[in-house]
């Protein structure tokens, strides 16, 4: 076969630039995988980001994005000449090049996927920070979340908050990767039994824009957060169980529209209000997994003082607080009002907690807090950046538990904290997304000791 064959190119792609190499198709050998859920390839020197592959596999990549002067390109694997021993038929029927964005991994093992999510991070660590997983003490796994332990070809259905798009004929579907087109679904595998039981699928949604499906942990909150089209007056939403719902307003402001204005997530025995808006773990195991590991990892002592830094509705307070004794003490900072309300109601049983509105940047400098013992961080993608990190190690504290979403950022954080004399004395990785490409890790950091290399 021809290493390089051309394929009929649509008139917009064709429209797209004048060097744009977007539906040329190679065949390429795939090489590792790579962050974002995509793995590397390279044709003629060029580097390709190729989709639906797995490494060790060749394929027909074809271009999706870029050009002649691009540093690289993206690619679908749009044939497989060479399968991978990992490669599963993929049980979604809406997945493939050009199709469903939500997952990543649709085509691989669910061992596989932890593998791949083990080469990512462990190549992040090492770019990023120079570390090796033993440097990290990482003991070099992805954790599967207990319940999703599934059988080849099954797909744990694990997502508890949906974003629908809806597309111009009013059906609920899927954006497609890096695009604002809709793919329309009928049932999304990964989506927890309480969003699919809403049948959000199945109903039209006339001059509607978007739909958040919220299946609570614990409780049987349901609820329906609706973005009307622009222009559109939200359309009367009946569903056939009592949800709540909800109203975003142009600028991006939730209402009430019938029903409570939050869910209620059981987790760590207690009850958690949780409001629009306001941030809660999607995997329904992944608050209990998180809060065991950050215990786990910073072993609090009665009367120590902590700091819970990006703390949504306050759960690692909680967990911290409930630890520390009569004479310990939590501060936590949060920056999402509505998420600070729903903290402080969250905590309103436990004395000894001060939940602080605002950025950890701005907020942590005015508190005049020179000291602690412990910290936990569980900051957005974006990570924490260098001068938080100069400031949270000048207060000394024993240890540190960074809870990161995204290992390029961990990894970032990571050297700077080493700058500033903390490493890791342990690393878990959590697959709290099967699926898709995302990881969920929990790094404990200490301060080096003198003599300790
Ligand atoms: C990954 S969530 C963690 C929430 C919480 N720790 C939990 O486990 O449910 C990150 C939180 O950081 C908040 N946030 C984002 N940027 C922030 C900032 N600069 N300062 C304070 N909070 C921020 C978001 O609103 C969100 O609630």
């Amino acid at each position: 076969m021809n290493n390089r064959t051309r394929t009929n190119r649509t008139k917009d792609q064709d429209s797209t630039a004048g060097g744009s190499l977007v539906g040329e198709r190679y065949e390429v050998e795939v090489g590792p995988v790579a962050h974002g859920g995509h793995c590397i390839a390279r044709h003629e020197g060029r580097v390709l980001f190729v989709r639906h592959t797995l490494p060790g596999e060749r394929v027909i990549a074809q271009v999706t994005e870029g050009g002649e002067d691009s540093r690289f390109l993206r690619a679908d694997a749009v044939e497989v000449v060479r399968a991978s021993n990992d490669r599963v038929e993929a049980p979604c029927p809406f997945s493939g090049p050009g199709r469903c964005g939500g997952c990543d991994w649709q085509h691989a093992a669910p061992g596989a996927q932890r593998r791949l999510k083990v080469a990512v991070i462990s190549e992040q660590l090492d770019r990023l920070a120079g570390l090796s997983p033993a440097d990290a003490g990482w003991d070099g796994t992805v954790e599967p979340a207990p319940g999703d332990k599934v059988a080849k070809g099954q797909v744990p259905a694990w997502r508890t908050r949906v974003q629908y798009t809806v597309d111009a004929e009013g059906r609920a579907g899927l954006r497609r990767h890096r695009s604002h087109e809709v793919e329309p679904v009928d049932h999304c595998l990964i989506a927890a039994p309480g969003v699919s039981e809403l049948g959000i699928e199945s109903r039209e949604w006339p001059g509607v824009a978007a739909v958040e499906a919220i299946s609570a942990t614990g409780s049987s909150d349901r609820q329906v957060i609706v973005t009307p089209a622009p222009g559109e007056r939200l359309p009367i939403v009946e569903l056939d169980r009592p949800v709540s719902v909800m109203r975003v307003d142009e600028q991006g402001g939730v209402h009430r529209v019938h029903g409570r204005g939050f869910v209620r997530e059981r987790a760590i025995g207690r009850t958690w209000r949780v409001g629009s808006g306001g941030f809660w773990q999607v995997h329904p195991q992944a608050a209990e997994i998180l809060v065991g590991a950050v215990l786990d990892g910073l072993k609090p002592r009665k009367g120590e003082t902590a700091l819970d830094l990006y703390c949504g509705v306050g759960l690692f307070a909680g967990a911290l607080r409930e630890r520390l004794g009569d004479r310990g003490a939590v501060l936590a900072i949060e920056s999402n009002k509505r998420a600070v309300e729903d903290a402080r109601h969250n905590l309103d049983d436990l004395d000894r907690v001060r939940i602080e509105l605002g950025k950890v940047e701005q907020v942590l400098p005015r508190t005049g807090i020179s000291e602690t013992d412990l910290i936990v961080l569980d900051p957005p993608r974006a990570g924490v950046g260098k001068p938080t990190v100069r400031h949270l190690a000048s207060l000394g504290p024993r240890r540190i538990a960074y809870v990161a979403c995204d290992p390029a950022a961990l990894a970032r954080d990571l050297s700077y904290f080493a700058a500033e004399g903390y490493r890791p004395v342990s690393l878990r990785a959590f697959d709290l997304f099967p699926m898709t490409h995302h990881v969920e890790c929990v790094a404990i950091l200490e301060p080096v000791r003198e003599g300790s290399a």
